[in-house]
């Protein structure tokens, strides 16, 4: 038997709509994400689920995105002339459906990572993440890999999507606290890229390319205040910061409290706060536990960029 857990992701990262994400784990040592099990069964394929966040998953299995991985996996091993193998997959939900967080990414990377495990790893790594982006399409409406390629590989992922490769991991910066709120209330991907402009002004253009290229250049020199500090979205925080409860105040709370940043998780509702110290962190994340949370399913956790990614648990 196979258990496979997939971690908490932060896509966007405020200057990088669609380019640029981050693997995230609770620095108390707690799981923030779904695990997949799998185990031969004689014949067939069945589905489980359980977990706390189950009761919000699509009733009919085949709309689980867990089944249509499944599906999609079966599929492609048939090109390659395989067959898949009899089996059961369960998968505990943990992570609250629409939150920011990656939560259809951990779903469909843990479930990807246990069935090519489980069949003995007849998928590169790149061919599995290119499954990944697909499925993660089907669910938002796009293809976009800022959630999955770093919930499967760990660390800070840039899309390069260029020359065979999908992303690279670039060097972070070790001493940053991401304090990350969930409020508790669902905001849907789909509709959150629905509502963003479909064209941009040629000003918003160049600011975007200076602040995500001096990112990336500050990230490389570990330039941490320039990194800080061009962490700034024209692309989607200005159109999407009315889906969030009470953002602007907020925002201004968290700077005041000593974030170097703060913004948008993914397409929310979750905030994120940086902070390079853990007291700092610590206040911040105080602060919104009171002042963020609208009912008691949401969280606040402090959280590390997650290195290591997708992972056998046992
Ligand atoms: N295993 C699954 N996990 C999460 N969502 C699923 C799953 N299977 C199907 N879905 C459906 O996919 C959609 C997920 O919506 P959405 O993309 O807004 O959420 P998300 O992936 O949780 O977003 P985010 O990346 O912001 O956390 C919902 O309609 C949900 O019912
Ligand atoms: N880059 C995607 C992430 C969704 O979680 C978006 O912001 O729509």
């Amino acid at each position: 038997m196979l258990r496979i857990y997939a971690p908490a992701s932060s896509a966007n990262i405020s200057v990088g709509f669609d380019t640029l994400g981050a693997a995230v784990s609770p620095i108390d040592g707690s799981l923030l994400g779904d695990v997949v099990q799998i185990e031969a069964i004689n014949s067939g394929f069945e589905l489980e689920t359980a977990g706390y966040f189950v009761r919000k998953l699509p009733k009919e299995a085949n709309k689980n995105i867990v089944y249509q991985a499944y599906v999609l996996f079966s599929e492609r091993l048939k090109l390659k002339g395989s067959k898949v193998k009899a089996l059961r997959l369960t998968l505990e939900k943990n992570m609250p459906i629409g939150s920011g967080l990656g939560s259809s990414a951990c779903s469909i990377v843990a479930a990807l990572v246990a069935l090519n495990q489980f069949h003995d790893a007849p998928f590169s790594k790149m061919e599995l993440l290119e499954m990944m982006g697909e499925l993660e399409g089907r669910i938002s409406g796009s293809v976009h890999y800022d959630n999955v390629a770093p919930c499967y590989l760990g660390g800070v992922q840039l899309m390069v999507q260029s020359l065979g490769n999908i992303c690279q991991k670039l060097p972070f910066f070790d001493n940053w606290y991401w304090v990350l709120a969930y409020p508790g209330i669902e905001v849907s991907t789909a509709e959150a890229r629905a509502i963003l402009p479909k064209t941009y002004t040629r000003q918003d253009v160049i600011s975007h390319g200076r602040h995500l290229g001096s990112f990336v250049h500050a990230c490389h020199t570990q330039q941490e205040a320039l990194a800080a500090y061009m962490m700034k979205d024209v692309i989607a925080e200005p159109y999407r910061e009315k889906l969030l409860p009470n953002f602007s105040e907020v925002k201004q709370a968290v700077r005041d409290l000593g974030a170097v940043a703060s913004g948008i998780s993914g397409s929310g509702p979750t905030m994120f706060a940086i902070a390079s110290d853990l007291s700092i962190a610590m206040k911040i994340s105080s602060y919104l536990e009171n002042h963020y949370l609208q009912n008691n399913e949401g969280f606040v956790h402090i959280c590390k960029v997650d290195n290591q990614g997708a992972r056998n648990l046992d």
